[in-house]
C-alpha cells in the first residue's frame, strides 16, 4: 500500500526536521516529519490562508480541520489569544507534532485531538473553521469537510478554505454555494483560491 500523508498511522521512517517560519508577523519554530503534509516549510496555500484570514465578527472558538503539524491553528491561536483554537487530524504523527509545536512555541490556547473529519468534534458553535483540505484523500472527503462545516458553525460564523484552481476550486465553490448563504473568493494567488463562506442562520 502506498504511504499517504493522511494515513492514520504513518509507517514511513521518522526523521524530524526543525525550521523557523514567520506567520502573521509571529516567529515560529516548527518540527515536521515524513508521513505528514509539507515536511520542510509551511505550504504556500496554508500561508495564504492564514494571512488572508480576518477575525470573525462572532464570539467563539476556531477550528482547524486537517491541522497537520499545526501551522494554521497555531498561527491563529497566537494572533487571537482570547480565543481557543481546536485542531483535528486523522494522522496520529501529525497530532503528535502539532502538540509538540504548540508546546515549543508556547501556544497554550489550543486543543489538539484526533478526529476523522468531525467525528470527535463536540462544539457546534465555532466562530470560524479553516481548512487546507486533503486533496489526495479524494473529492468526497474534501466535500464532506465543506458540507459538514455548516453544522459546526455559529450564526455569522465563517468557513475559510484554500484550494488550487486545478485541484477543484470551482467545484468546491459550487458545493459551498449550495449550502452557505454567502460565498466569496477573497484572494487568488498563483492558482490558489481562498474561499470564504458565511452562515447566516
Ligand atoms: C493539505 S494537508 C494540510 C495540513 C496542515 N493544515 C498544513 O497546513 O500543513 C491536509 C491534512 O488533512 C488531514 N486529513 C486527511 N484526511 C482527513 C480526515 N478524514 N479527517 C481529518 N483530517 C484528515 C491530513 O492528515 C493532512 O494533515
Amino acid at each position: 500500500m502506498p504511504e499517504h500523508y493522511y494515513s492514520k498511522k504513518p509507517s514511513s521512517k521518522s526523521e524530524r526536521t526543525k525550521w523557523d517560519f514567520v506567520l502573521r508577523g509571529n516567529n515560529f519554530t516548527f518540527t515536521s516529519d515524513y508521513g505528514v503534509f509539507s515536511k520542510n516549510e509551511v505550504d504556500f496555500g496554508s500561508r495564504l490562508l492564514v494571512e488572508s484570514f480576518e477575525e470573525p465578527k462572532v464570539e467563539g472558538n476556531i477550528l482547524d480541520v486537517g491541522c497537520g503539524y499545526g501551522p494554521i491553528g497555531l498561527s491563529l491561536a497566537k494572533s487571537f489569544p482570547t480565543r481557543h483554537v481546536h485542531m483535528v487530524d486523522v494522522n496520529q504523527r501529525a497530532i503528535e507534532l502539532a502538540r509538540l509545536n504548540a508546546t515549543n512555541n508556547e501556544v497554550a490556547n489550543v486543543s489538539v485531538f484526533e478526529s476523522n473529519l468531525f467525528e470527535n468534534v463536540k462544539d457546534t458553535k465555532y466562530a470560524a473553521i479553516l481548512t487546507n483540505p486533503p486533496i489526495r484523500a479524494g473529492k468526497q472527503v474534501v466535500h464532506s469537510i465543506l458540507v459538514e462545516s455548516y453544522d459546526y458553525l455559529a450564526e455569522k460564523g465563517t468557513l475559510w478554505v484554500v484550494i488550487q484552481k486545478k485541484q477543484g476550486a470551482p467545484s468546491a465553490m459550487k458545493k459551498l454555494e449550495e449550502i452557505f448563504e454567502q460565498v466569496d473568493v477573497v484572494k487568488k494567488d498563483k492558482g490558489y483560491f481562498i474561499l470564504r463562506a458565511e452562515k447566516f442562520d
